[in-house]
């Protein structure tokens, strides 16, 4: 995926992105950063699809995404969104069989779509929840029906806006580590900077809707850059394996 110096706002309103551009390899995981309101889930939006930039392109295997029929950009690239869907009468199963739409052929699910949406849910370790209504699920394990529904939809593009929320450490560092595992290009926002040093190749950092760092974790969370992103004070302990944040609101 290449992005090439998007911007977007709403209509008849200042721009909330401005000339982003950066490009993400299969098989790479970048971690998207900011602090509330700079621009993450706008930016998010325009890689899946469903907002068009205002200027600039997203260019996916080759081709402008605006230019893909919605059907084919939904088979290169899925998303798992903070918002879930509110027909809380359909099963997890169902759910995550929703994914399988883009490839449909014919009217009803074939062999392949009901093999894939198994082991979808199997990957997310929701084999005991399969028949369960979507409605009476906690929290997390709604988060992971709709990583599920991704996985369903055998993308080469995952998006993911804030995957980690609402799951537990076990099922945050499961869902981290079965993200990086799937050779898949992902791209996604992460509020914990631990997380993202942790498990991204790369973390770009978004402040007031422009890029301020785009590199390996270790030269993009700089004490400056989250100063810059977050208005804290910040010390990095990398002593340890992992890096160690603390912050402060004094800078
Ligand atoms: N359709 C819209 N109309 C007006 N303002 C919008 C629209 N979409 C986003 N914004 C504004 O754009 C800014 C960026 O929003 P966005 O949701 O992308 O931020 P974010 O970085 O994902 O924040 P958070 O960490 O709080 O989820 C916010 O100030 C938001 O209010």
């Amino acid at each position: 995926m290449e992005v090439r110096g998007v911007t977007w706002g709403p209509k008849r309103a200042p721009a909330i992105l401005h000339d982003i551009s950066f490009t993400l390899s299969e098989g790479e995981v970048l971690a998207v950063c900011g602090a509330n309101g700079a621009g993450k889930s706008s930016l998010l939006r325009l890689l899946y699809r469903h907002q068009a930039p205002l200027s600039g392109s997203v260019i996916v295997e080759g081709r402008d995404l605006w230019l893909r029929p919605a059907r084919e950009a939904a088979r290169i690239v899925a998303a798992v969104l903070q918002e879930q869907p509110t027909d809380f009468a359909l099963t997890c199963r169902e759910i995550v069989a929703l994914g399988r739409l883009p490839h449909r052929q014919g009217m009803g699910p074939g062999a392949r779509d009901k093999a894939v949406t198994d082991a979808a849910l199997i990957r997310m370790d929701l084999g005991h929840l399969a028949d369960r209504r979507f409605g009476t699920l906690s929290g997390g394990e709604r988060q992971r029906v709709m990583v599920a529904r991704a996985l369903a939809q055998d993308p080469r593009i995952l998006v993911l806006d804030e995957p980690t929320n609402h799951l537990d450490i076990r099922h945050q560092l499961e869902l981290l580590r079965l993200l990086r595992g799937l050779g898949l290009a992902v791209v996604c926002t992460l509020h914990d900077l631990t997380l993202a040093a942790d498990f991204a190749d790369r973390v770009l950092i978004l402040d007031q809707g422009r890029v301020i760092a785009d590199a390996p974790p270790e030269e993009a969370l700089t004490e400056a850059t989250i100063a810059q992103a977050f208005r804290v004070a910040t010390r990095i302990d990398r002593s340890g394996g992992s890096p160690h944040f603390s912050f402060q609101l004094d800078l």
